[in-house]
């Protein structure tokens, strides 16, 4: 039992003792100081710290009334009973006002330990209500301040109206207390009522059950936020039904764009918004057990630019990655809903075609594909032209599951590489070995310079009217180990593709000029030696320095060595080329247009190139002699060499009669079989040696 603690206020020591006996009897126990005087009361009052005060009315030098007016201004909550034998009901009644909490009469003392309890328990009770206030005040506030937005609902009057917001409900959603209060819960639905999780809400509110729900919600400016909306039960009416619902809502806004975000870096390309490999390897998958399960045919197409990596590299990155994003647009826009477009690397897309069902309309899609590509694509100051190579498989014909198809659609794709590039190709079965043989073919040459077997042939060049050798045209073969001598058609766009063609080119380069200087330093007249250039060489920002350094360790003269370039190599970065070319031709070495016709040269920008000669591509050399267009194109170029003030080349003469008509058109050069195949070194030197050509060709060309 806790020891009581009471302060008695008396001057008489019997009454004290009195008292104290009375307790005693009545089983309080307690510890009890006794005080007369003000002074002693104010003492005990904070020293003692009493749970209870017992106070005679009146005392020689103090008063009851006196001791109850300090205890309520110093300490209130302390119980007051006043234990007097003179006190008349109506000061009774004023002590009670006064706060006093009972009053016993001396003559009636045993009545005391039930007031002391009573006064007791009636303090406690105090207390513990003034608490349960505190409390609920702390609640409402903490509610009130919380960041969370937060709502209570009557549902249990119609139309459930929202009885509560918190200020971060008013915060969050833009609306006051004023707007709310008195609205369905679901007003913030907007119109966007038809979601699942809201049929959640409405069955719990209905089983009086607790739940949450992720809804769209709109704030009063319209605006967007997801939220995940708990709501539990709170007070039951005496029917035993729920009467209200207290709402939490949690703004999920930017977890969910964080989640849509990963989950687009998962499955789509960053750079163009296409499916990117991870969702394309899904979609497949859904494709096969569509199609095996109803026989449904769908296709997979790959995709690749045509040498994007010569756009990248001389255009640069920026203007690469312009042209992917179009790309991917145009071709977005070539299949049907249900089809997917995914970007699988660099230039590489995929198309899955599944609402195709036949071939005929694949072709139908690639027909959209190649008037969306064949349209110029405004990236540069003159707008940039692109094709692209495409190989298609199709499920059940060419495999029946993902790698085989994807393997497949990839061999297509190579075989339309391999056919000269803007094309398409269905699969065929042969096509495996193709690819197969293309990358052993690519695997051994990144050996082939290192173990030194790559070899010059060179093809004389001839003066048309002194019929004398003025140059010749180095082309590399490879002398592979087992395959035998490997011509460059074979290699060369293979090198292109991995990069290959710069060291490659290189060698070439430095070979042709070693070999011709040679030449000249055993005795040989000086010729020029030509050597292609590649495109991929001509962007290479150290062109002009290579150049200079292989000449300077070679010690041939700049005059005597002409590179060959072509017009689509320079015709989409003309000012750039024009500055490149410049200064290659600052060095003293001449320049040739190859292939001259076949490609788009503006006049305009042809004039400003440094160049020397236009060499007309050998494909209108063959039916020169009974082909009136072919006719008319050569003739075209010939003139248009002379009123350029440059020399003109043919190529690939091999007839007398294709001789004499470029001879009649006034064509400066030839080269071609009629004179010779390009020959080893060697050869070319006893060819140099026995100089057979003569002016009068006709004879003297067909004698060797
Ligand atoms: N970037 C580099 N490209 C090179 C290099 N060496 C060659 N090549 C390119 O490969 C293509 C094929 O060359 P090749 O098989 O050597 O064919 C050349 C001649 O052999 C052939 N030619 C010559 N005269 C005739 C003829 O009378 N008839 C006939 N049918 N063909 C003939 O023409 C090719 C020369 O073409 P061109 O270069 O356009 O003058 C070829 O395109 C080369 O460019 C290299 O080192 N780097």
């Amino acid at each position: 039992m806790k020891l009581l603690k009471i302060l008695l206020v008396e001057d008489s020591p019997t009454d004290a003792e009195l008292t104290l006996r009375e307790l005693k009897r009545g089983g309080v126990v307690c510890d009890i100081k006794h005080v007369d005087t003000e002074h002693d009361y104010r003492h005990q009052l904070s020293h003692f710290q009493p749970d209870i005060i017992l106070s005679d009315y009146s005392l020689p030098t103090f008063d009851g009334l006196r001791a109850l007016e300090i205890v309520k201004a110093e300490q209130p909550d302390i119980p007051f009973i006043f234990v007097s034998g003179t006190m008349g009901e109506e000061t009774a009644i004023e002590s009670l006002k006064q706060g006093a909490m009972d009053y016993i009469i001396k003559g009636n003392l045993s009545r005391l330990p039930t007031a002391i309890n009573n006064a007791l328990d009636r303090v406690q009770k105090r207390e513990a209500l003034k608490q349960a206030e505190e409390a609920l005040l702390l609640h409402n506030h903490a509610i009130e301040v919380s960041a969370t937005p937060t709502l209570i609902v009557d549902v249990s009057a119609s139309g459930m109206p929202i009885i509560y917001i918190n200020h971060a409900f008013e915060h969050v959603t833009g609306y006051s207390k004023e707007e709310v209060i008195g609205r369905n819960w679901n007003f913030l639905q907007g119109d966007d009522t038809n979601q699942l999780e809201l049929e959640k809400l409405r069955q719990a509110i209905e089983e009086g059950s607790a739940s949450s729900a992720v809804l769209r919600n709109y704030r009063k400016d319209g605006s967007l936020f997801i939220n995940e909306l708990y709501l539990s039960p709170v007070l039951t009416n005496p029917n035993g039904k729920v009467q209200y619902y207290v709402g939490v809502q949690n703004d999920i806004t930017q977890i969910r764009q964080y989640q849509e975000a990963l989950e687009r870096q998962a499955n789509y390309d960053l750079l163009t918004g296409l499916a990117n490999r991870n969702l394309l390897k899904e979609r497949i998958k859904h494709a096969f057990n569509e199609g095996r399960r109803s026989g449904k045919v769908f296709t997979v197409a790959f995709i690749d630019i045509d040498n994007f990596k010569r756009v990248n590299d001389s255009l640069g990155h920026s203007i690469g990655d312009e042209l992917i994003k179009m790309v991917a647009e145009r071709l977005q826009h070539c299949v049907r809903e249900g089809d997917t477009v995914a970007r699988v690397g660099g230039d590489e897309f995929v198309m899955l075609l599944t609402s195709q069902s036949s071939e005929e309309s694949t072709h139908v899609v690639l027909q959209r594909i190649n008037i969306e590509m064949g349209k110029p694509f405004p990236l540069t100051k003159k707008q940039l032209t692109v094709t692209c190579s495409i190989g298609l498989a199709s499920f059940p014909r060419d495999g029946d599951n993902a790698e085989t198809l994807m393997a497949n659609a990839d061999s297509a794709m190579y075989r339309a590489k391999a056919n000269g590039r803007n094309n398409f190709q269905f699969y065929a079965k042969e096509m495996n070995a193709e690819l197969g043989e293309r990358l052993s073919l690519e695997n051994d040459l990144w050996h082939a310079l290192e173990r030194d077997e790559l070899i010059l042939h060179y093809q004389p060049q001839i003066n048309m009217f002194t019929g004398e050798v003025i140059g010749m045209e180095a082309l590399v073969r490879w002398q592979h180990p087992t395959r035998g001598l490997i011509p460059p058609i074979q290699f060369i766009s293979i090198a292109e593709d991995d990069g290959l063609i710069i060291p490659i080119g290189e060698w070439v380069l430095r070979k042709a000029c070693e070999d011709n200087q040679q030449l000249q330093l055993d005795g040989f007249k000086p010729i020029r030696v030509a050597v292609n250039l590649s495109a991929r060489q001509l962007v290479q920002k150290s062109l002009v320095r290579t150049v200079s350094q292989i000449l300077a360790q070679t010690r041939m003269q700049p005059q005597y060595l002409e590179l060959e370039i072509t017009e689509s190599m320079i015709m989409h970065n003309v000012e750039d080329s024009i500055s490149l070319l410049s200064k290659i031709n600052k060095l003293g070495v001449q320049l040739s247009l190859d292939d001259f016709g076949t490609g788009y040269s503006s006049l305009a920008y042809l004039k400003r190139f440094p160049i020397k000669r236009l060499k007309i591509d050998k494909s209108f050399i063959r039916d020169i002699a009974t082909d009136p267009n072919d006719a008319i194109i050569s003739r075209s170029i010939i003139a248009l060499a002379h009123a350029l003030q440059v020399e003109s080349i043919a190529e690939g003469v091999e007839t007398v009669e294709q001789f004499e008509f470029l001879k009649a058109n006034g064509c400066n050069e030839v080269q071609g079989y009629l004179f010779s195949k390009p020959l080893p070194i060697d050869a070319l030197r006893i060819f140099l040696a026995s100089n057979p050509v003569r002016t009068t060709i006709p004879s003297a060309a067909l004698d060797f």
